[in-house]
């Protein structure tokens, strides 16, 4: 008997190359029966630190550890089969030098079997983008809105409204695509400035509010699943799981309470 031929999985290469092509569809995950679900569509799922909001409460992403990323990366990978899969790097876990992000980095993908990490910062982070890419790091590169720049921004703030902006953005694009980064997520910027970023370099860029311009499309899973009930702007919400888990909730609470539940068929006898 042969066993049957495993699937193999989506690369960050093949990902590069899609460049131009059928727009990039890609979600967020955090756990492992909806990233199941998510598997058979996307062709990369991400492990964001978003889920430090989302899943944990916090008020912005700044609070979330590098254990909390593995966990979730190892439920992600578990659950799928096909996607590419990419784990953010959390905030302070690879700013301060090259080395320290890829010891991170290589944490990272040793204990959740991930294909790729992510992290923010276009110019400022070229020199580690190039350190991981050589020693076996395929790595996303994620400019425009970075959230975990929030308490210097002073909030989360649509980027390229102002044109005098526009060549820092720029440069930022040239830089992550210079240093190997393989795809870059543009967050929150107007949609010309996108456009133009997205003509200008040679590897995909993923868009998450910064319009239908870009190589590709990421949004929160929770968000387009109608799950958060003040989801940001751009947002397209797809599902009313927010409606449904309640209802359900409630029905359950009812047939308790008049005993209708458990049931014949939900008993040992
Ligand atoms: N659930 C969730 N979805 C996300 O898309 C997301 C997160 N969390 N956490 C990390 C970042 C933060 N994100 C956000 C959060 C809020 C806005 C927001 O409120 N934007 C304003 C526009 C502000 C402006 O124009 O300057 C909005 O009205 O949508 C944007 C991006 C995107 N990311
Ligand atoms: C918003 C996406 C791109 C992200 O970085 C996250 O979910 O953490
Ligand atoms: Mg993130």
């Amino acid at each position: 008997m042969s066993s049957p031929k495993p699937v193999r999985r989506i690369t960050a290469p093949q990902i590069t190359k899609k460049k131009g092509g059928e727009p990039i569809v890609s979600l967020t995950s955090y756990h492992a029966h909806t990233a199941a679900i998510v598997d058979r569509y996307a062709d990369f799922i991400l492990v964001g630190d978003s889920l430090g909001m989302v899943m944990h409460g916090m008020e912005s992403t700044v609070g979330v550890s590098l254990d909390l990323m593995i966990m979730h990366g190892k439920a992600v990978v578990r659950g799928t089969s096909r996607a590419l899969v990419v784990v953010d790097m959390p905030f302070g876990t690879y700013e301060e030098s090259p080395s320290e992000a890829f010891r991170n980095a290589a944490r990272v993908m040793k204990e959740t079997q991930c294909g790729a990490v992510k992290l923010e910062g276009g110019t400022r982070m070229a020199e580690t983008i190039r350190f991981l890419t050589e020693r076996g790091v395929p790595v996303m590169a994620h400019i425009g809105l970075t959230p975990q720049s929030v308490h210097v921004m002073g909030g989360f703030k649509t980027q390229g409204r102002q044109e005098s902006d526009w060549d820092q953005h720029f440069e930022d694009a040239r830089a992550v695509t210079e240093a190997g980064a393989f795809a870059v997520v543009l967050e929150g910027m107007v949609e010309p400035l996108a456009a133009q970023v997205t003509k200008e370099i040679p590897i995909p860029t993923i868009g998450i509010g910064a319009s239908a311009e870009c190589d590709g499309q990421i949004l929160v899973l929770e968000d387009m699943l109608g799950l958060n009930p003040t989801p940001p702007k751009f947002v397209k919400v797809y599902g009313d799981l927010g409606g449904q888990i309640e209802a359900a909730v409630k029905a359950y609470a009812d047939d308790v309470k008049d005993r209708s539940f458990p049931g014949e068929g939900q008993v040992y006898r």
